[in-house]
């Protein structure tokens, strides 16, 4: 049967080949940072140039389908889910490792529940998901691993960029419970869609993250389900994507593993009005790397 998404999924992995260029390109220039709620939550001019070129490639061909981007977010702009096709994008993911001219570097776009692309530039990685008709590396189907003891496995994990000190200890101490299951190892790639992507390649068992946002997972989420992966909220049962909490796993038996190995706790929810987010965008000075 013909899929009425597959024009719309081809433009999306165009638009992300583009955004990919951009950020190569960028790679071999200064780069202008600043920062947003912390010191160290970094963004860059490509990554709010990479993702106003996304938005308005989308809205030239779907004028009514509606944006949730990272950087417009971070501009004052609301982070809500509504009933028209909705594009959630994070132009660089990874923004960190980009400053740092690290390997890693991803573009999210997912159309929500119908699609998710996230393409890693520097490796050429295009991943893609299509609800119900699995997930693609380069065209290469993707699963999980196939390891349910989550002593034989390798999780993936980040520590954000909330450098709250009581933030931290809960942070740590989730660390430290997984890698006493004990675990093989632990593993961040700096960016939570390559974490996610790792979790569907079947390179690494699991992910999990809190303080992450809709717009870091939302794509990879779909990579993952389609893969054959399992999502959960870290306390168990189905997962918020506006809940800034995530376990992406191989299977429902790692995934409960680790929600009843992580310190949970709540940040300010996606969704929650501007004031109550801890996300004030404080713009310090500009600094060229
Ligand atoms: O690079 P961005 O898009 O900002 O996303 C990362 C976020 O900044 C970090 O705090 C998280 O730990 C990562 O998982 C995100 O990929
Ligand atoms: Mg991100
Ligand atoms: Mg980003």
């Amino acid at each position: 049967m013909a899929d009425p998404w597959e024009s719309t999924m081809d433009h999306a992995v165009a638009i992300a080949r583009k955004a990919g260029e951009v950020v190569r390109d960028a790679l071999r220039g200064d780069r202008m940072v600043t920062t947003k709620s912390s010191a160290v939550d970094l963004v860059t001019q490509t990554d709010q140039k990479v993702e106003q070129l996304i938005i308005q490639s989308v809205k030239e061909k779907f004028p009514t389908h509606r944006f949730i981007g990272e950087e417009s977010v971070a501009a004052g702009e609301s982070c809500i889910l509504s009933d028209s096709p909705t594009w959630i994008i994070d132009p660089i993911d990874g923004t960190t490792n980009f400053v740092h001219t690290h390997l890693t570097v991803t573009s999210t776009l997912d159309l929500q529940v119908e699609f998710g692309v996230v393409y890693s530039c520097i490796e050429d990685k295009m991943f893609t998901a299509r609800r119900g008709r699995g997930a693609f590396c380069n065209g290469e189907p993707l699963q999980v691993s196939q390891q349910k003891a989550v002593e034989q496995a390798i999780v993936a994990t980040e520590f954000g960029s909330d450098r709250d000190p009581e933030v931290v200890d809960k942070i740590f101490q989730s660390l430290r419970n997984v890698l006493c299951l004990p675990v093989h190892g632990v593993r961040g790639a700096g960016s939570a869609a390559m974490n996610m992507c790792l979790v569907a390649s079947g390179c690494v068992e699991a992910y999990y993250e809190i303080g992450v946002h809709v717009w870091d997972v939302a794509a990879a989420s779909l990579i993952v389900s389609e893969a054959g992966g399992v999502l959960m909220d870290v306390e168990g049962g189905e997962v918020d994507l506006m809940s800034r909490r995530i376990i992406a796993a191989n299977s429902k038996t790692v995934a409960e593993r680790l929600v009843k190995t992580i310190v949970a706790f709540s940040p300010p929810r996606d969704d929650a009005a501007p004031s109550d987010r801890c996300e004030d965008s404080t713009h310090l000075s500009a600094r060229k790397v």
